[in-house]
Parts: C-alpha cells; structure tokens; sequence
C-alpha cells in the first residue's frame, strides 16, 4: 500500500496544515487510513503567494518542456500505478479491477490533453500577419469529488498546467490520501516547486481557496449543491474562469429489444457501476407499461438481486463495494424511506450488509405512481417508471432541471433518433450504459449539471484564452493612406 503523509504541499515543502485536524475512512473496514490538519487561511494565502511567484517562469517555458514533464507524470503514474489503484479502491470503496480502470484513465489523460491543446488551444496563423495563440489564466484551484479522486481532479490539473497555469489542488475530504499520492507523483516527476500545490480541507479550505482575490479560475467537479454556491459566489466575477462540472438526474429509456440479457446488461452497467457512484449513473428507468416492460423489470431484479458485493480485495473480486461512508449509506435509506412514503413501489429493496454499514445492496423502486422529487440520489437506487408510450417516456426522460447523461436502450433506429432529437443531455447513448465516457470527446452537461464548460478533450478550451494578433516585424506605411492623412 502506497505511504501517505497527511501533509500539505504549498511551496514545494512538505508541511502540516494550520487547520483542524480530519481522518480518511476505509469504506469497508472502518479503519482510519489517513490523517491530517487542513489548510486554513493563512495556508491557503502562502500558497496563493508562492503559485503567483512561480507563474511567469511556468508559462513562459517552452510549451515543449510542458509537454516533457506531463509525459514524465505519465511514466511515474506507470511505475506506481498497482499501488495508486490500491489506495484508490480502499479509499472510495471500489474493487481493484475498477481502480485499475481509473489509474488507466489518468494515464492515458496525458497524451489526450496535448492532443486537445494541440487541436483547441493552439496557435494559429492567417495571412496578412495574423496570428491567434492561447495564453493561460495564471493561478486556478482544483477542487475533486470524491468518486474519481484520482481521474477527475487529473481532468482538470493536466490541461491546467499544460497550458502554463499554477494549480492549487483541495482533493475532497473524504479522498485525501489519493489526493497525496497523485500530488506525490508531480513531485516525483520534476515539477517545480509551487507549480502544483496540495491544500487538503474540508469545505472551509475550500471556500477559502474559492473567495481568494488572486484566484483566477476554479475547476470544480462535484455536486450541483456546491456547484450553485459557487456559482452564486462568483456572480459579478468575469474576470475569474468557473468550470462546473455537477451531478445529474439520468433518464434511461427501455424500448422493445430482441437481446434482453444485453439490454439489462447495460442498465446495470448504467445504475449500480461504483455502487451508483458516478455522476453518469442511470437514476430513472423509463420502461413500457406491457408484457414486454414486465419481463425487462422482473429479468432486471433477478440480476441485481445477484450482484456480488464485496471489500475492495475480495476475491473473487465484487461487482460493487460499498458507498463512500455509513452516514451515506444512511442517507441513502433514509432516501429510499422518503420515496417510499412518497408512494414508491420496492421492487428490490436497497438494505445494508452485515458486511459493514458502508454496504448496501442495490435497490430497485417502482416510483410509476408518484411525484418524486428532482434530485441526485448518489448511489445504488434506480427508480423505475412505467409509460404508455415512446412519446411519454421522452417526456419523462426530459422532466429534470438536470442535464449530464441520457441513455435509450431499444432495437428501433428511428425511435432513438426521435429520442435524440428532443433529448436535454450532453451524453445521450443508443444501446450503451450511460456511464463509461470517453475521454478523446467533451464531457459536460446542461441545465444544473454544469455552466457549459465541458470538461475531458474540451477542457483544453477553459485552461487557456485565447489572443488574436495582428503581427508585423517593423511598422510599415499601408499602400494607400486614409483620406486627409498625409505623411
Ligand atoms: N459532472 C461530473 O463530471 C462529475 C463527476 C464526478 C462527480 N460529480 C458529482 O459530484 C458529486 C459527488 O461528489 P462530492 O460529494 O465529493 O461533491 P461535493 O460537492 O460535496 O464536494 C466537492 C468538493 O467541493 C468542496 N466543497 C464543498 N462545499 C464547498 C463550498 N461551499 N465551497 C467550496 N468548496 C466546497 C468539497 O470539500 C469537495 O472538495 C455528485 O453530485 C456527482 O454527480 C460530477
Ligand atoms: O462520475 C462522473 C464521471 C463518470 C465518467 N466520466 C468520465 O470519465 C469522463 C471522461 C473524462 O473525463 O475523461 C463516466 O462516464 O463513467
């Protein structure tokens, strides 16, 4: 298992943080398995002074040298990658093979980002001198969820400082050891000191970090809650670059197909992948209300009734962990209670695991006959409604203030077209899981699942702003003067 310190990183020293004191738990054991002080103010202040110091000698270096020490970063994440995706499954909670996706994911985002920069933020010339080139914002903060505390945060720091940005990193509470470790790994690789900076905390860190005056951008990747209040915080702000990146409220459609075991495959991959976990995630199953949409929900709960749960290094190895904590997985119940009061059929009730209170198996509610409110319940819980028609699902699907992923399952070409047409998401998918997404394409969504910044290959496009010049080596007269100018 990889060593972490529960220090702080500001100025290239290694340091405790002036803050409280704050434990990352192992979802599964309950164990402690890191501790540290956060970084309060005057922390957050010093790091703020040391990544204005270090700027102009960052983006000033060739954007070649970037490159060097990003594809640098990549080499050590190979190195260290079996014990990263260790932390990482034992920090969040997901199995080993999951985590090893993930550290994949954060490799292979090097290449991608130079790639994107190359193609979104690069320079360019026309004739008659002139010349468009991209220029950094100068010093952002990071601030990652805990879900992919390693892929998500790395979406944002890579094109960050690919473009020649200091980046002051917050990993979220309840992550900080991967948070260390990624941090460790720039280290390692040669960046210079207060380029990348470690400012571990809870929410005061990061309202911190997001009110400072030498703030020139924030990447932010969590909930749609937090996303509104910095929002809200940086209302009246143009000159700071906001980058939300939210949760969602995802449809799926069901329509009629011929392979069944596939189609539950995909909802399944869809709703209960990272125990639910993913912002992608499925969370309203929109299945016809016949013969056919009886035999899809009956098929579907014998299969998650199945579903190996199970510690991070169980082998054989579990489908799903368990959820980040026992206060979620409290929640989560908590949540299931409401619906239920609410009018909720249970299909398959989502109940804890004498496993740990971290455990719960994945729910299934028929919610068909009742107003259920327009909210992200962030695990495994995948409310089932029933429609009469395509046109009625659409109209289902699309009943949400959220817009991140969609998904539409059925044979008929035609009819997902018409669902593609009026769908309200950034990801809509035909006969695929609406989790999974490529890094090689934007990642964003509408409504209040983002501000319409996406993120992944179009990241590139926030990291940098772009000047437009209009160059000539000497001033030189034009062939024809302006009326009544004479030189
Ligand atoms: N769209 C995406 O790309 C994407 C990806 C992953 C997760 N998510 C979303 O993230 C959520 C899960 O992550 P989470 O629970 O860690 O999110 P969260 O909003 O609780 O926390 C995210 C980060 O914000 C910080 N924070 C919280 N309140 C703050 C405040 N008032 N001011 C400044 N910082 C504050 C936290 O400390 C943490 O670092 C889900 O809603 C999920 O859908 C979205
Ligand atoms: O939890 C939210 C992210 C889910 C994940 N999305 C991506 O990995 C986007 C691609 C990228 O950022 O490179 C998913 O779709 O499962």
């Amino acid at each position: 298992m990889m060593q972490t310190t529960g220090l702080l990183l500001v100025n290239g020293r290694w340091r405790d943080g002036g803050g409280s004191t704050f434990d990352s738990i192992d979802p599964a054991s309950g164990d402690s398995l890191w501790q540290g002080k956060a970084a309060n103010r005057e922390d957050v202040h010093e790091a703020f002074t040391a990544a204005r110091a270090a700027f102009d000698d960052w983006s000033d270096r060739a954007h070649g040298e970037r490159e060097a020490l990003l594809r640098a970063y990549a080499r050590t994440l190979e190195q260290r990658k079996e014990a990263l995706a260790a932390l990482i499954a034992r920090e969040v909670g997901k199995p080993l093979w999951e985590a090893r996706t993930e550290v994949a994911a954060m490799i292979g985002k090097i290449e991608l980002s130079i790639r994107a920069y190359g193609l979104r933020t690069g320079s360019t010339e026309a004739a008659g001198g002139h010349v468009l080139r991209h220029k950094p914002h100068g010093v952002v903060a990071v601030f990652g969820p805990y879900n992919f505390p390693g892929h998500l945060p790395n979406g944002h720091i890579v094109p960050a400082l690919l473009a020649g940005n200091c980046v002051l990193f917050k990993p979220s509470e309840q992550t900080p050891a991967v948070g260390e470790a990624m941090v460790a790994c720039w280290q390692a690789a040669g960046l210079p000191a207060a380029v990348l900076q470690l400012l571990q905390g809870e929410r005061a860190t990061g309202e911190a970090l997001a009110a400072h005056q030498e703030l020139d951008g924030l990447f932010f990747t969590g909930s749609s809650r937090t996303g509104a209040i910095l929002h809200r915080q940086f209302a009246g702000m143009s000159e700071k670059i906001l980058a939300l990146e939210l949760g969602g409220n995802n449809p799926l459609i069901v329509r009629p197909v011929e392979n069944l075991d596939a189609a539950i495959h995909d909802v399944v991959q869809s709703a209960f992948l990272t125990s639910g976990q993913r912002c992608t995630c499925a969370r309203r199953l929109i299945v016809p209300d016949d013969a056919f949409g009886r035999r899809f929900v009956a098929r579907l709960s014998e299969v998650v009734e199945h579903l190996r749960i199970g510690a991070w290094n169980d082998e054989p190895q579990p489908f799903m962990g368990p959820v980040i904590s026992a206060a979620v997985a409290r929640q989560l119940l908590d949540t299931q209670a409401g619906l239920i009061g609410l009018g909720a059929k249970v299909v398959l009730p989502m109940r804890t695991l004498e496993r740990g209170a971290a455990f719960v198996t994945p729910g299934l509610l028929d919610a068909s006959d009742c107003e259920m409110p327009d909210e992200e319940h962030f695990g495994p819980l995948l409310k089932i409604i029933r429609v009469a028609s395509l046109a009625d699902a659409i109209t289902v699907a699309n009943r949400t203030r959220y817009g991140l992923s969609a998904g539409f399952i059925g044979d008929d070409e035609a009819e997902y077209r018409q669902y593609w047409r009026r769908s309200r998401a950034g990801i809509v998918n035909w006969n695929r899981p609406t989790t999974g997404a490529s890094g090689a394409f934007p990642f964003g969504g509408i409504g209040a699942s983002g501000n319409h910044r996406a993120s992944a290959f179009y990241a590139a496009d926030y990291c940098a702003y772009p000047v437009a010049s209009g160059e000539s080596a000497h001033p030189q007269l034009p062939e024809k003067l302006a009326p009544g100018l004479n030189l």
